[in-house]
C-alpha cells in the first residue's frame, strides 16, 4: 500500500505538489492522471526517496522509502527509461542490482524471460532499442518480486505489442495482489488498464475515485432514446429536470439521466419506448472535464480577445 499524507513540494515559488492526501490500494491498477506539469513525476519521486518533501510524507507500507529494510524487494519502480551504463550487457546489469541488493541471480534469468528478454540479455543496453530499455527498466523493477510497483509513463517508447503486454503484466501483477501505481497520459489506455483513478492537476487532488465512478459523473454521458412519442416523453423529461435534445422525429439525446431514470418516466407517463441505449463519455471526455480548470496554459479563442 502507498500512502501520500499531505504531501507537498516547493521549487521557489511553484508548488509542484500541494498536499497530496491518497491511499493507492493493493490488488488493483491505480492510473495516476495530470496535464503536463501537474505534479506526478515530482510525487514518484518523493515516494521513492528521489526528492525530499518539503511538506507531509509518502510511504510504502507504512515506511518511507529510506527506511524499508530491503527497498528491491518492497518496491519496483520505472521513472526513466534509462537504466545502466551503455556499454554494460543487459544480464550483467541486472546480475549487480541483484547482488547489491541480496537478491538471488537466478532471478536474472526469471526477469529477462519475463520481459521478453531472454534471447537478448547478452547484447549491451547500449544496442537495445527505447522499448527494450523499457523492457529492461522493467526487468529491474520486478527483480526482488515487489508487492508494489510505481510506474512512470511506461508505455512510452512501446510498439503496440509492448502497450498490450505492459498492460497485461500490470493487469496481472495487481490480480495477484500487488500495489500498481501508473502514471499515463495516454487515456484510453489507461481506460482499458486502470480500475481505480488518482487525479493531479497543479500540484492538487481533482479526482481520486475508481474509473467507473469518474466516467460514469462526466457530463458527456448520453443517452439515446427511440420513440414513437419522442416530442411527448421529451417534454415530460425535461419536467423531470433533464437535458434533452430532439435527435430525429422519434429518437432523443438525453444527458443527465440514467438509462433506468428514462425508462421509469416512460413507463410512468405511458409512453412506449423502442430503443434506450447509453453512450458513455470516454475517460479522455471525463478527464477533460475534470482537469479543464487546471491547465496552465488555456489557448485564447479567436473572438475572445479583449
Ligand atoms: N527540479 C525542479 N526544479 C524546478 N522546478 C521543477 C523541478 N522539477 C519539477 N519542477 C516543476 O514542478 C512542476 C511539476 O513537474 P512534474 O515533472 O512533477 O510534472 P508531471 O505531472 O510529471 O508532468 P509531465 O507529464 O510533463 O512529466 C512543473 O511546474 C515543473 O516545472
Amino acid at each position: 500500500m502507498i500512502t501520500l499524507e499531505n504531501l507537498g513540494k516547493s521549487y521557489g515559488p511553484t508548488r509542484a505538489v500541494d498536499g497530496l492526501n491518497v491511499t493507492v490500494a493493493p490488488g488493483k491498477v491505480t492510473g495516476f492522471l495530470g496535464p503536463n506539469g501537474a505534479g506526478k513525476t515530482t510525487t514518484m519521486r518523493m515516494l521513492l526517496g528521489l526528492d525530499a518533501p518539503s511538506i507531509g510524507r509518502a510511504t510504502i507500507n507504512g515506511l518511507g522509502y529510506a527506511q524499508l529494510p530491503a527497498p528491491l524487494r518492497t518496491v519496483g519502480a520505472l521513472l526513466e527509461p534509462r537504466t545502466g551504463h551503455r556499454g554494460q550487457r543487459a544480464d550483467s546489469h541486472l546480475v549487480g542490482l541483484a547482488r547489491s541488493n541480496r537478491i538471488p541471480v537466478s532471478r536474472v534469468g526469471q526477469v529477462l524471460e519475463e520481459v521478453g528478454l531472454a534471447s537478448a540479455g547478452h547484447r549491451r543496453i547500449g544496442t537495445y532499442s527505447l522499448g527494450m530499455r523499457q523492457r529492461l527498466g522493467i526487468a529491474a523493477a520486478l527483480l526482488g518480486e515487489p508487492e508494489v510497483l510505481v510506474f512512470d509513463e511506461p508505455v512510452n517508447g512501446l510498439d503496440a505489442d509492448g502497450v498490450a503486454w505492459i498492460r497485461g503484466l500490470m493487469r496481472t501483477k495487481a490480480a495477484a495482489g500487488a500495489t500498481v501505481f501508473v502514471s499515463s497520459h495516454l487515456m484510453s489506455e489507461m481506460q482499458s488498464t486502470a480500475d481505480h483513478l488518482v487525479v493531479i492537476g497543479r500540484g492538487k487532488l481533482l479526482a481520486d475515485e475508481s474509473m467507473e465512478a469518474v466516467l460514469a459523473a462526466s457530463a458527456r454521458n448520453l443517452v439515446l432514446v427511440g420513440s414513437p412519442q419522442a416530442a411527448e416523453l421529451a417534454a415530460g423529461l425535461e419536467r423531470a429536470g433533464y437535458a434533452v435534445m430532439l435527435a430525429g422525429p422519434e429518437s432523443l439525446r438525453v444527458t443527465g439521466a440514467s438509462p433506468e431514470e428514462i425508462g421509469g418516466i416512460a413507463h410512468a407517463m405511458g409512453v412506449r419506448v423502442n430503443e434506450l441505449g447509453l453512450q458513455r463519455a470516454s475517460l479522455e471526455q471525463a478527464y477533460t472535464e475534470l482537469t479543464a480548470q487546471s491547465l496552465d496554459y488555456m489557448p485564447t479563442r479567436i473572438g475572445e480577445e479583449s
